[in-house]
């Protein structure tokens, strides 16, 4: 399989990040134009009155020699002043129309990015293998679609349009100083670039800092996550203390890396400004001694050193813009490097023949997990159409992991599994798992209503059917005892169902669904006595119009069934009717009879 690598370890991913935003998001080229059009003409405006002041200047101390007489063939001060300042006015207008522009422009594309980027990871993520999730701490996921996703807006908000703007500030000053004296320009200029030379290194020694500094966020995203998922745990073992610690650990680790970044980072305005101090200097004192000697018109002089002023304090932005755009660029390479991870299992196209009967077959099947030994070795079983059968064994000897192959949430190694005579491989997802319905061991419950959760897989449901359902799993009655009946909230937050009634709204959940094939990874030993007779009822119930494949753990509930498989050591050890495997003696008579033994023990010990 692909790894998550790049999600766990400080590897780079995806090495050029600009690039891939740029060929990711063709669809939004125009704005990235437009926007970038405006905060063109807005640095134009902006550099503009400068200019103007100077030409006042000139209008002043020359008056009817003054460059503005020469443009507008105005002869009088006063007249002349009136056109400076209405063009002014135009340019301070146009300043503010661009500004507002631009900032629309750039800020909705920040958005727009962030939002698109937010909702195509979450959607690749969930696309991924069963196994990839469970090599990869879902904290670490959401730091990537929360966390990165916004650091990379917060640079296109602001960051992007400062570096535009830093950009032509230089090109539309360079030609006013170009224009006007040579000397000047290389004088103005002189810092530049030192500016430059030093923005790359500082960003060359950035790179790898920040994204280290993602890595660890990662860390803290996972040991969180992972801490609140098992709260009760670390509550019951009074292990609070230990947990804190860890997180400090974690965060320890984010904080310094951090400190490494921020001590770079900071040591970039200073030498920055050192630079612009030489510059400015030059230029005051240079550019004073040509008109003293009247070499330079007083006018260009207060424009020049203005312009000077304008040219490089922008460039003091620079320095925290590239921090923003290298702390947004390690969260990109984050970003895709996500969006580029593919499972290993691919969905076929074909579909079942209807009426779909979901029979199953197991052919030789050899699987193991990731690198591991191998769980199952050599299996062979077959569920006809419209039966109902059952697989027993002791604990860990492969009965979710033979469910996990029906449903496909892994592929065996070697051998087939087979659904209507058809490989899993080669059908789509809703060919296979539409025909499923599946209850799990430990049953999610979503934050919502219970007719929500019991309509999860088939929405459009009505009361009626939605009642039927819980009816038929014995969960109706409870459900009405609830606060809110049907609209009692539940789930994620709302734990307000026992482990038994959480069972029953799973069942309910997967035969609304009228699947060919029930598939059921039965908790029975979570549950009461009286939970168990009820879900033996309904098991009765459902499975007479389907096939149906449970993993049992208490024998009593699956006793009715067609035909029991007994897995040992990854391979089926016995099969039979519930009388057949008692009467062999085997394996399955020896569980038989620990279970009924304890039966007959606890009811002596009731009495
Ligand atoms: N996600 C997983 N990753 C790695 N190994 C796993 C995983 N799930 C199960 N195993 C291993 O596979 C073996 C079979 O597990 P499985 O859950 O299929 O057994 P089981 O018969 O259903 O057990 P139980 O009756 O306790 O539910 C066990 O040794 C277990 O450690």
């Amino acid at each position: 399989m692909t790894s998550s690598a790049a999600l766990r370890h400080d590897e780079p991913g995806a090495a050029r990040p600009l690039r891939d935003l740029w060929r990711h998001h063709r669809r939004y080229r125009p704005r990235v134009v437009a926007a970038t059009a405006a905060t063109t003409l807005n640095t134009a405006a902006d550099v503009l009155p400068e200019l103007l002041l100077g030409v006042a200047v000139d209008v002043v101390v020359r008056g009817s020699d003054s460059f503005a007489a020469t443009l507008f063939g105005v002869e009088g001060r006063f007249e002349q002043l009136l056109i400076v300042a209405l063009v002014n006015v135009v340019v301070w207008m146009i300043e503010s129309a661009t500004d507002y522009a631009a900032s629309l422009l750039w800020r909705g594309l920040a958005q727009a990015v962030e939002h698109d980027l937010r909702v195509e990871t979450y959607a690749n993520v969930q696309e991924l293998d069963v196994s990839w999730h469970e090599g990869s701490a879902p904290g670490r996921v959401l730091s990537v679609v929360s966390d990165d996703v916004n650091q990379l807006e917060r640079f296109l908000d602001t960051g992007a349009r400062v570096i535009l703007h830093t950009f032509w500030t230089v090109v539309f000053v360079g030609a006013v100083f170009a224009a006007t004296s040579w000397t000047m320009t290389l004088l103005a200029f002189l810092p530049v670039p030192v500016i430059v030379v030093g923005s790359i290194v500082f960003q060359r020694r950035l790179e790898p800092l920040y994204t280290a500094v993602r890595a660890r966020a990662g860390d803290v995203s996972a040991t969180i996550a992972t801490n609140l998922g098992g709260l009760t745990t670390i509550k019951a073992f009074t292990a609070e203390a230990r947990e804190v610690e860890r997180v400090r650990e974690v965060s320890d680790g984010y904080r310094d890396a951090n400190l490494r970044a921020i001590r770079y980072s900071s040591a970039f305005v200073p030498l920055i400004r050192m630079a612009i101090l030489a510059g400015f200097t030059s230029t005051l004192l240079l550019g004073g001694w040509l008109v003293i000697n009247g070499r330079l018109e007083v006018g260009l002089y207060t424009v020049l050193v203005f312009m000077t002023q304008r040219l490089l304090w922008p460039l003091t932005d620079l320095g925290e813009t590239l921090d923003l755009y290298q702390r947004a660029m390690a969260s990109t390479r984050r970003i895709f490097a996500l969006l580029r991870e593919r499972g290993d299992q691919q969905p076929g196209t074909g579909v079942l023949a209807p009426p779909v009967r979901g029979s199953v077959e197991l052919r030789g099947v050899r699987f193991g997990y990731a690198d591991g030994p191998d769980v199952l070795r050599g299996l062979d079983l077959v569920v006809p159409a419209g039966q109902t059968h059952a697989v027993v064994g002791s604990t860990g000897a492969g009965k979710s992991s033979l469910l996990r192959l029906v449903l496909r949430f892994s592929d065996p190694r070697e051998g087939q599994v087979l659904l209507d005579g058809t490989d899993v491989r080669e059908l789509g997802w809703d060919a296979l798992r539409g025909a499923i319905g599946y209850v799990s061991q430990d049953v999610f419950l979503f934050h919502g209503t219970v007719r929500d959760n019991l309509a999860y897989g088939r929405v459009d449901a009505t009361d009626e059917q939605v009642q039927e359902a819980a009816r038929q799993a014995e969960a109706h009655a409870f459900i009405t005892a609830l606060p809110q009946g049907y609209d009692t909230v539940v789930g994620e937050r709302g734990q307000t169902l026992s482990g038994g009634q959480r069972q029953r709204i799973a069942l309910a959940r997967a035969i609304l669904r009228d699947p060919a094939l029930l598939v059921l990874d039965e908790a029975t030993s979570a549950v009461d006595t009286e939970t168990e007779a009820a879900i033996q009822r309904s098991l009765a119930a459902v499975t007479a119009s389907r096939t149906a494949l449970v993993v049992a753990h208490r024998l009593s509930t699956v006793r009715d069934a067609d035909r029991i498989w007994v897995l040992a050591d990854g391979r089926v050890a016995e099969a039979g009717s519930h009388d057949e495997l008692v009467e062999a003696g085997g394996i399955y008579a020896g569980l038989w009879a620990v279970q009924t033994g304890e039966a007959a023990e606890m009811g002596a010990g009731a009495r």
